[in-house]
């Protein structure tokens, strides 16, 4: 039995605890062996610090902006699917505590209350995720609706040709509820003797065809023109950029290559995200990979980073490391599953009170003070026995 959580890590169990097992499952698991998933949160382990003392940290600011947009700290919330499977007020609590925290919440298309519910639910600043399905009408309605309704960026899932192999929920034989975004546009109802209802789902409605496409400013004008005027189908990244005004992230690169082709296409930012360890098994931890996606866009469009984020340390860790800001998955679900609105807030409280410790002792009173030279990397470490 877990008391009043002093960390974020112990909302896992009270969530564990809260939840049916199906449901937890669906939560907290990740693709086959799990390896990604149990390295993400290892990975962070093994950076050390290079602190720095006497230095005036009276004061400390971690405050600082996202597309423009101030945010009280680097720590957003990444979209994960159906959270009133954790808790009955689901993403509109979740939105909830964002707009309380003054943070980001990232919408995931596959959440349980709508776009327009959670954005009259409160003023919180929401970016909306996508899957591209096969059927593109129904993506660029859900893209239409966000702008319509506020959302300030879409961040486009790129790491989901197919659902990761999520044995738990195979098991399980995990039962989708009703997608409320996408009801009444795609079926859920899809026969999968084999395996989870969810992946089925997800096999039959996304598509895996989808490719970066790079194109000039006049290209691009010519391939607007002739998606409204025709309904000519233009190919994939493009597209995007084709239906929307909004600025588009990129989720899912944990390449140099991938991260150079995103900036070639003219998204607005990238996120290093391996989808919390949910897709390919074995591929590495995202705090391993941030630096050669960082160094390969060279400043060209800001670069976030989720997986495995857990504490205060871990936030300084990436931002030393070259991002941005990070994006918090599970603990914001085990938030929600234990406490509701309020155990989000506190999950983000606490990785604030964290950082802003880490921050201090670190000698950084500022976000620009942190900098490469105060963490060491395991690499680093090999290196200097050599
Ligand atoms: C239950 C669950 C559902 C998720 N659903 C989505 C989703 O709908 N869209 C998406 O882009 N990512 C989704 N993700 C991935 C998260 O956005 C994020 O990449 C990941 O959770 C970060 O790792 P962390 O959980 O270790 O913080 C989901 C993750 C979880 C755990």
């Amino acid at each position: 039995m877990v008391g009043e959580p002093v960390n974020v890590n112990e909302f896992q169990e009270l969530a564990r605890q809260a939840l049916p097992k199906m449901y937890y499952d669906f939560f907290s698991g990740g693709a086959e062996d799990q390896h990604t998933l149990k390295e993400n949160v290892e990975a962070f382990r093994r950076i050390t610090f290079r602190p720095r003392m006497l230095v005036d940290v009276s004061r400390i600011d971690f405050s600082t902006t996202v597309l423009g947009y101030n945010i009280s700290a680097p720590i957003m919330i990444a979209p994960s699917g159906l959270h009133k499977l954790a808790h009955p007020e689901g993403e509109i609590a979740t939105a909830r505590a964002a707009a309380a925290s003054n943070t980001i919440m990232v919408l995931s298309s596959v959440s349980s209350c709508t776009i327009e519910e959670v954005a009259s639910s409160c003023n919180a600043i929401r970016f909306f995720q996508i899957y591209v399905c096969k059927n593109r009408d129904i993506s660029a309605q859900l893209v239409q609706r966000a702008e319509r309704n506020g959302y300030k960026a879409i961040v486009l899932t790129v790491d989901v040709p197919r659902p990761g192999r999520r044995e738990a929920d195979i098991k399980n034989k995990m039962i989708v509820p009703p997608l409320k975004n996408i009801e009444g546009l795609v079926s859920t109802e899809v026969d999968n003797d084999e395996g989870s209802i969810l992946e089925g789902f997800s096999k039959e409605a996304l598509d895996a065809s989808l490719c970066w496409s790079c194109f000039t400013d006049t290209d691009f004008s010519i391939r607007c023109f002739s998606w409204c005027f025709y309904n000519v189908k233009v190919e994939d990244i493009g597209w995007l950029r084709s239906i929307t005004n909004l600025p588009i992230l990129i989720k899912g690169v944990l390449t140099r290559e991938d991260a150079i082709k995103a900036t070639e296409v003219g998204v607005a930012g990238i996120v290093v995200s391996n989808h919390g360890g949910r897709q390919l098994d074995y591929t590495p931890a995202t705090i391993t990979v941030l630096e050669e996606v960082v160094h390969a866009v060279g400043g060209k469009v800001p670069v976030f980073l989720d997986g495995g984020v857990r504490r205060g340390t871990d936030v300084f860790k990436a931002l030393a490391l070259g991002a941005q800001a990070v994006l918090i998955g599970r603990p914001v679900v085990y938030g929600l599953a234990a406490k509701g609105e309020y155990g989000v807030r506190k999950v983000i409280h606490m990785l604030k009170d964290e950082l802003e410790l880490t921050m201090a002792l670190s000698g950084c009173p500022s976000m620009k003070d942190i900098t490469r030279s105060h963490v060491r990397t395991e690499h680093e470490k090999i290196h200097s026995m050599l």
